[in-house]
């Protein structure tokens, strides 16, 4: 099928099909930090939350072409168990749906081929068991790393566990920034803790969570996502999922218009990730639809796009049924832990 990505305002749509192999783009290689522009950065707040707020009103996706959104969502979610009592039971079936994420019959009803999530994302210990529950499928695994989530281990051993989850079978790394380094506007101090743990991944991607939801201000998340790039991060991530406040849509714009400013100073895209209480498929064509009007289509694609989600994956399969049937089944036939 031939699934088309409109919405009210981009009507001239781009139409795509949701399974598209993975486009590669060049890594992100980084610059020397430079603080004039990162200190010249000011955000206008209530700007930014008057945007934000007319988001989710504005995008009324036509029923249509909801189902080749939600499963556009689908291959960038990370999905993820990242809790205290994880098990390798637990991460098998993480992994099952990860390879599987909609039921052969909804499929079929779509007239779609199998999809799989864009990656599984566990903590390091975890890493052996979904190595082997992925086995033979192109199903990335992404790690936390660095202390995650409060980053305040020592260096060496933050730089360390990157080494062991690359070795372990990790290709992408996502590591947490010290919150300090913002918070003091230590810029330096940032940007050489990013570079040493962008050295430490190798030919593995990292992804730099900010924990946004701890820096103060947009302004400072601002600030610290041009750091973070400028170090040579392939991604920029809003959050652990463990602050008190994770991804929201002002920060994602502030941070997708920090990505915009860096591609066109460099030609380098750099990806984003939003993270942490998005469970609910309207959210996630909120956010696709922000990724398209901001840095348009080639942000939609799994390399340069991911949701990190626990539960998301569920909702998008129950309004899949919906849109087929006309009905929502139980809870139960969607159970991914
Ligand atoms: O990075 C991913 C998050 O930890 C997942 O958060 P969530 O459980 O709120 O979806």
């Amino acid at each position: 099928m031939a699934a088309q990505l409109t919405d009210k305002k981009t009507t001239d749509a781009t139409t795509t099909d949701a399974h598209l192999p993975q486009v590669t783009e060049p890594r992100n290689p980084g610059m020397p930090l430079d603080l004039d522009w990162v200190r010249s950065v000011q955000v206008n707040t209530s700007a930014v939350e008057r945007r934000a707020a007319t988001l989710p009103a504005r995008r009324s996706v036509k029923k249509a072409h909801q189902a080749a959104w939600l499963l556009r969502a689908i291959t960038c979610i990370d999905l993820t168990t990242l809790s205290g009592d994880d098990t390798e039971r637990r991460v098998e079936r993480l992994c099952a749906k990860a390879r599987q994420p909609v039921a052969p019959d909804l499929l079929n009803a779509l007239g779609m081929k199998p999809i799989t999530t864009g990656a599984v994302c566990v903590y390091h210990e975890m890493i052996p068991a979904a190595k082997r529950a992925l086995e033979g499928t192109n199903i990335p695994i992404a790690a936390v790393s660095t202390g995650f989530p409060a980053g305040l281990s020592p260096l060496e051993l933050r730089i360390r566990e990157i080494e062991m989850s690359v070795e372990a079978g990790a290709a992408e790394i996502d590591i947490v920034i010290s919150r300090r380094h913002v918070l003091t506007g230590d810029w330096q101090a940032l940007y050489d803790e990013m570079k040493a743990f962008r050295a430490a991944c190798g030919d593995a991607h990292v992804k730099a969570i900010l924990a946004t939801g701890e820096l103060g201000s947009l302004r400072n998340v601002a600030r610290a996502s041009l750091v973070c790039m400028m170090a040579g991060a392939d991604f920029i991530k809003t959050s652990t999922g463990k602050e008190s406040v994770n991804a929201t849509l002002p920060v994602s714009l502030v941070m997708i218009r920090a990505i915009r400013d860096y591609y066109d100073r460099t030609g380098i895209r750099v990806g984003y990730k939003p993270a942490g209480g998005i469970s609910k498929a309207k959210d996630a064509i909120t956010y696709l639809a922000l990724m398209k009007e901001e840095l348009g289509d080639r942000w939609l694609e799994p390399d340069l796009f991911r949701f990190g989600a626990s539960s998301l994956l569920n909702d998008i399969e129950r309004q899949l049924e919906h849109h087929v049937t006309g009905s929502y089944s139980a809870g139960y036939r969607h159970a991914t832990s």
